[in-house]
């Protein structure tokens, strides 16, 4: 077998990334690796699945304490993965998955670079405001995914695998296809 792999799902906010990650994660036995982060949790997540929800001195100490591979603020909110969580599987020979932007896998592709496999998610604007509205997710976040989707989509050019989410079990097929082939 290959790798270790890190699978990073990265892509349009919105689109569905840590829903098909955790999905697909769980069914291939692959270690989810968590960022933290000072944000609250959401009622329309899974608590504890999406991340470590931290507060903002607990934050301000690990990275005092140089704990993270790296942070990024976003908006107010501080995310950031910790070095050891994705080092401790690797280093046991296990694939990991991580979900985030297209900066943070940037770094990750310059730090790791082929064991990082960059798989793309979107959707057109029009569908990820229908499905977050009939979520119940706040007018706030709808219409920062909103304004950073431009700026998001082009990412897609440097990635490994590209897939529009449109129906889920189609995704989720295309997906796993994407990975097995790395396997
Ligand atoms: N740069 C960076 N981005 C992250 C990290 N963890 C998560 N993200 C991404 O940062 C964004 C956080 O925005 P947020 O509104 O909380 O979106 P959500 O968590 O995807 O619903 C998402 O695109 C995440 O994938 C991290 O450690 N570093
Ligand atoms: N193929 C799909 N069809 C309909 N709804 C979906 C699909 N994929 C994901 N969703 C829903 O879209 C919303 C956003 O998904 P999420 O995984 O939070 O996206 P992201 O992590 O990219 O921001 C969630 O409510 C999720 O249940």
């Amino acid at each position: 077998m290959a790798g270790p792999y890190i699978f990073v799902f990265t892509g349009t906010s919105g689109s569905g990334r840590k829903t098909i990650a955790h999905r697909i994660g769980t069914e291939l036995g692959i270690v989810p690796v968590l960022s933290c982060t000072t944000r609250k949790a959401r009622t329309t997540g899974v608590k504890n699945q999406d991340y470590h929800y931290i507060s903002r001195d607990q934050f301000n100490e690990l990275d005092g304490q140089g704990q993270f591979l790296q942070t990024a603020t976003i908006g107010k909110e501080r995310y950031g993965v910790l070095s050891h969580e994705l080092d401790r599987p690797l280093q046991d020979g296990r694939h990991v998955y991580l979900v985030l932007n297209s900066e943070a896998a940037t770094l990750l592709k310059k730090l790791y670079g082929d064991k990082v496999i960059r798989l793309f998610i979107y959707v057109d604007k029009g569908t990820v405001r229908e499905r977050l509205e009939s979520k119940g997710m706040s007018y706030d976040v709808v219409e920062r995914y909103l304004e950073q989707y431009p700026e998001e989509v082009v990412y897609r050019k440097q990635c490994e695998h590209v897939i529009e989410n449109v129906e889920l079990t189609r995704t989720l097929e295309q997906i796993r296809v994407a990975i097995q082939s790395h396997l």
